[in-house]
Formats: structure tokens, C-alpha cells, sequence
């Protein structure tokens, strides 16, 4: 018999919390042995499914993090950066294969990553959806075709609930079309305009949010030039799809050496 992967979600009650637990409760490949919430939470001690308001799961929320981790071959993370690096921490002492969802992590705290990750595999994206990492690659290709007649604009947009800006998908886009450059993001990246700016420079590339109502992400890059514009679109209509790259992650992870990957890695793009 094939061995099932046991699963845990942390951040239960958050959006992307509950449509993890539905995907993996609803996948065949792997099972929900954990779920996760922060001290103090009221759904601490009930089982996840009536906490959700449905049936039984038959696991209770817990906030004991390395006590589930440790029943379980992968952690699913969609929380906030803080609490994710001590989930790292704790997912590379009970090995278990981290798939890191969170957005919003700084340079420092991708970098302090780096110790779980000599002792477990972490699959970290911004975004886990197959559209997404398919318009990367697009996004990457175009940008190498074009030379920097075409300015390059990321624009973003996203629920009103939303903490951080740029979007982790609107920086894995500017990456990609920096690459495909051959230059570094840091280097060229605009953000939010606002005021006497001055002309655009040449070979910037700008980043642009806009937060409203229940959008679950929307995503262009514009490659503009006199006369002409191509703007590659990506429109997330259901964060299932996020869910279903994650769990995907997960299954992935099985067996792989210790280190870092994303989902290029996975989906083999
Ligand atoms: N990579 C991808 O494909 C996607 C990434 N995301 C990212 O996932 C993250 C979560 O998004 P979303 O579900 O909408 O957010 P929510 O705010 O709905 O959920 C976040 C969850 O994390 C918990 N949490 C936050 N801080 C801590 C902490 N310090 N310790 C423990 N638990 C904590 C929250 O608990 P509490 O309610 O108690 O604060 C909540 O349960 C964001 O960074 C978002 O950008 C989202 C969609 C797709
Ligand atoms: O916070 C969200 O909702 C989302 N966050 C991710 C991001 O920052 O790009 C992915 C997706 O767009 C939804």
C-alpha cells in the first residue's frame, strides 16, 4: 500500500487556512492530521470541521505547533512572516516538508529561512497556482525578446483585506522580467508613484496596487512602447487554485533532498 502523506494547516481560520483543509480533505493522496492556530484563538480545542460549520473532522485545533508537526510528513503555511519562520524552524526539527504560502517576507527573513532549510525541504512562492508560474515563464521570455523601449509596469489588485504591497505575485513577476533582462530588480524596481516623480527612467520597472472589495488577485504586466502594447493577464477567480498548487507542494516534497525550491520546481516549468 502507497504511503498517504499526513498533512498539517496552520493559520486555520484565516482564507486560505479553510480552503487548504477543504483541498486536502477532499484529496485522496494525503490526509489532514493537524491543524493549527495561534494561542488565544477561540477555535482552539474543537475539531476543525464544526469550527468551520460543518461536520466532524475529527481533528481538533491545536496550539502546539511542533506536537502536530511532529504526527505529520508536511506543513502547509499560509499565515504572516513571523509566525512562518518559527513554523520553519519547527517544521525542520520534526522534518517535515514546509510549503510556505506567506507573502510579505523581507530580505532578512527569506535569508533566516536558510537554517530549516539544510534540514528540511521548503517550497516557498508567492504564488502556488499553475496559472501564475506559467505567466513567470512568460513574463521572463517576453521581457529577454524586448529591448527597453518597452517600459515594464506591474499592476496589481487584490481584496481590501490585504496586508502587504507589492503582492507576492507582483514581485515574482518584476523578478522574472528582470531576469529576462538580465538585470537586477533591485536595481530598476519603481513602487507607487505619487507627487512631481519626475519623467520614468528608462528601464524601470514599476510596481502599482490597488486594494478593493473581495478581488483575490488580479495581475498584469505591461510592456508599453510608442506605438504599440502587450500586457500579459492573469485573473485568480478562486483561491482553490492557490490550495491545489500548495497541496501539490506538499506530495512533491516527499522524499526530495533538504534545500529550497518553488513551484517552477515542482510543476517542472
Ligand atoms: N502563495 C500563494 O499562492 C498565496 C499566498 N497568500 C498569502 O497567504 C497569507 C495568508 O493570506 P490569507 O489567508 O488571505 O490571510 P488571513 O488573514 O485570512 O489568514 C492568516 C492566518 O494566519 C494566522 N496568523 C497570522 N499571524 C499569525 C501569527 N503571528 N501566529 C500564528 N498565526 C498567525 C491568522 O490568525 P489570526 O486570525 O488569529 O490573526 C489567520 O488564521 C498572506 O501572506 C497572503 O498574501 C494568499 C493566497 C495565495
Ligand atoms: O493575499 C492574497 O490574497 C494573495 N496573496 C498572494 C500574493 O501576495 O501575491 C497570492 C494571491 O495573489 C492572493
Amino acid at each position: 500500500m502507497t504511503h498517504i502523506p499526513g498533512i498539517v494547516i496552520t493559520g486555520a481560520s484565516g482564507r486560505m487556512g479553510q480552503m487548504l483543509i477543504k483541498t486536502v480533505t477532499d484529496s485522496d493522496q494525503a490526509r489532514l492530521v493537524g491543524v493549527v492556530e495561534r494561542q488565544g484563538h477561540d477555535w482552539i480545542g474543537q475539531d476543525v470541521g464544526e469550527a468551520m460549520g460543518g461536520p466532524a473532522l475529527g481533528v481538533l485545533i491545536t496550539d502546539d505547533p511542533l506536537e502536530a508537526f511532529a504526527q505529520a510528513q508536511a506543513v502547509i503555511d499560509f499565515t504572516a512572516p513571523e509566525a512562518t519562520l518559527e513554523f520553519a524552524a519547527l517544521a525542520a526539527q520534526a522534518r517535515c516538508v514546509h510549503v510556505i504560502g506567506t507573502t510579505g517576507m523581507s530580505d532578512e527573513q527569506i535569508v533566516a529561512l536558510e537554517p530549516a532549510s539544510r534540514h528540511a525541504v521548503i517550497v516557498r512562492a508567492g504564488n502556488m497556482s499553475l496559472g501564475v508560474n506559467l505567466l513567470v515563464q512568460l513574463t521572463k521570455k517576453v521581457a529577454a525578446a524586448l529591448d527597453e523601449d518597452f517600459d515594464i509596469e506591474v499592476i496589481e489588485g487584490h481584496h481590501h483585506h490585504k496586508v502587504d504591497a507589492p503582492s507576492g505575485t507582483a514581485l515574482m513577476l518584476g523578478e522574472a522580467a528582470a531576469e529576462g533582462r538580465g538585470v537586477k530588480l533591485a536595481d530598476v524596481s519603481d513602487r507607487g508613484r505619487d507627487g512631481i516623480t519626475g519623467a520614468r527612467k528608462r528601464g524601470d520597472i514599476g510596481f502599482h496596487a490597488i486594494r478593493g472589495g473581495d478581488i483575490v488577485g488580479e495581475h498584469d504586466v505591461l510592456f508599453a512602447a510608442p506605438g504599440e502594447r502587450i500586457v500579459l493577464r492573469h485573473l485568480a477567480t478562486d483561491r482553490a487554485i492557490f490550495a491545489r498548487g500548495a497541496l501539490k507542494a506538499a506530495l512533491w516534497g516527499q522524499g526530495k533532498a533538504p534545500g529550497q525550491y518553488d513551484m517552477v520546481d515542482v510543476l517542472g516549468l
